[in-house]
């Protein structure tokens, strides 16, 4: 016998759109707010079973490794128009045999037994980016973080250095991100007209297509080098057949849009978090000086320092599926075409599994072993991160080039907040002053912003977000 799903009421004047707006406008709060009123299963609207919230380790591990029944959003929401303006689409835009074979190819590029190659240009590009700060004169974090991880994705996996136009391919991926697929104004108002933001996501849309697209052109004519665009360039079906220059384009995009966006904001994160919390600062300081970039990747320090920020902040806060039968959630019958969100933000906080869950506290790694669906940053089930080995290296090895020379500062006087789109990243820009590890300034202003709705930074009593 299914019981109704709760949930909040309607909004008073717009009725659900009301309620599906106030989501879009702030997933995190909105998602946690259902949690902490509705418990482990909660409607969008109270009754309402086309969107569903499931909460917890248990429902974790049924949607996001039930590939027959749930599926990625993306394949069904973007609009029709969007989709053929595009020329092709990526891994997280398909389901089963297709994605599975795409999955494929793909997957040898990423085996950690092809990792160690990048180490050397991670740790040259992250040394560049480095010597681009000038000392105690402040710079904005979130685009130093974004260029660099930007510039090593290019590199690493198309075999070009971007320098000169990681700025601009920089942000068109920001444009898009900014101007979701799914936004209001896009779902409701889907005319091609000047002037509209439906307008503005598919001229960014088709520059970032055409930007990828001469990358491949370039590629085709050059010779062979051992990354993964070479895998995919290589790759033959059974006719014999090579993907079309579209399928590349869409498969890069994916990789590009996922694979920067997310190191580089969880860069920034643990860079501040690092900045509001001395001791674990002293050692991360400590555990970096003058090690080489292959020390920094085997640091169990800077390990635990990463872990933490992805408990507490992790890049993709939410991740919805798209049921495609009716099937079961706990004790709710759940219909076909509902959309099912499930929530890292909320796992990650459960205080049976991470005691005094808001405090960053990377030495509880010492001792934590959750199971794969009670933590579970790089997602799980088949669409789990193809790149998650490859972000672990770069992310180590970024953090100890840095932190083996500077300590950044936030500038006091600007807030630290979020913004979530399609993922959650520092709300730019995030002024920060380079402070040379000889001379790390002895008292450091706390931050303001949301992120004290996130994180307990000081151990101060208020209401974050149902915690
Ligand atoms: C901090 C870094 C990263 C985090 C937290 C992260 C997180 C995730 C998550 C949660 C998913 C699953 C999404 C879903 O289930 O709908 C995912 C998928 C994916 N990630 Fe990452 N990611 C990171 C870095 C990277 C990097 C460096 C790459 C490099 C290419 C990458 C490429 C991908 C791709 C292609 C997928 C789609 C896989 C598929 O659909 O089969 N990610 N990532």
């Amino acid at each position: 016998m299914s019981r109704p799903v709760p949930g909040p009421p309607p909004s008073r004047w717009t009725g659900r759109r009301g309620n599906a707006h106030a989501y879009a406008a702030d997933p995190v709060a909105y998602t946690a707010r259902l949690h902490h009123e509705f418990g482990p299963v909660s409607g969008l609207v109270h009754g309402d079973r086309r969107q569903v919230f499931a909460f917890g380790a248990e429902h974790n591990r049924t949607v996001l490794t039930g590939g027959d029944v749930f599926h990625t959003v993306l394949e069904y929401a973007i609009p029709a128009r969007i989709r053929q303006a595009r020329r092709g689409i990526g891994l997280l835009n398909m389901n089963g045999p297709d994605h599975r074979a795409a999955r494929h190819t793909v997957t040898p590029s990423f085996r950690p037994q092809a990792m160690g190659r990048h180490a050397a240009v991670i740790a040259r590009l992250a040394a560049e980016e480095v010597d681009s700060w000038v000392p105690g004169r402040a710079f904005d974090l979130t685009a130093s973080m974004r260029r660099l991880t930007l510039r090593i994705a290019c590199q690493c996996f198309f075999g070009v250095d971007i320098a000169r136009d990681a700025d601009s391919i920089g942000a068109l991926v920001q444009q898009m991100l900014a101007l979701r697929y799914f936004a209001t104004p896009i779902r409701y108002f889907p005319f091609d007209l000047p002037g509209t933001p439906y307008r503005r996501l598919l001229t960014v849309i088709r520059r970032l297509d055409d930007a990828l697209a001469s990358i491949v052109d370039a590629r085709r004519s050059a010779g062979e080098q051992p990354d993964l665009l070479q895998s995919l360039l290589a790759d033959r079906d059974e006719q014999g057949r090579g993907l079309s220059d579209d399928q590349l384009v869409g498969q890069l995009t994916t990789l590009l849009v996922a694979g920067h966006e997310t190191s580089s904001s969880t860069l920034s994160w643990a860079l501040i978090l690092l900045s509001q919390h001395r001791p674990d600062l002293d050692e991360v300081l400590d555990a970096a000086a003058g090690r080489t970039p292959e020390e920094h990747a085997g640091s169990t320090v800077l390990d635990r320092i990463l872990k933490e920020t992805l408990r507490l902040l992790p890049p993709g806060p939410n991740t919805a599926r798209i049921t495609v039968a009716p099937t079961m959630l706990g004790e709710h019958e759940i219909p076909a075409w509902c959309q099912v969100v499930t929530s890292k933000y909320v796992t990650h906080r459960d205080p049976a599994r991470f005691p005094e869950p808001l405090r960053f506290q990377p030495e509880r790694w010492e001792t934590a072993s959750p199971t794969r669906y009670e933590y579970l940053p790089y997602g799980a089930g088949p669409h789990v991160c193809i790149g998650a080995a490859f972000a672990d290296l770069e992310m180590k090895i970024v953090l100890g080039a840095i932190l083996s020379r500077h300590v950044l500062v936030p500038v006091p006087g600007n807030p630290v907040s979020r913004e979530v789109g399609l993922l959650m990243s520092p709300k730019g820009p995030v002024p920060v002053v380079a402070h040379p590890v000889s001379a790390v300034p002895s008292r450091v202003d706390r931050v303001e912003g949301d992120l004290n709705e996130m994180v307990d930074l000081y151990g101060d009593e208020r209401w974050r977000l149902g915690w």
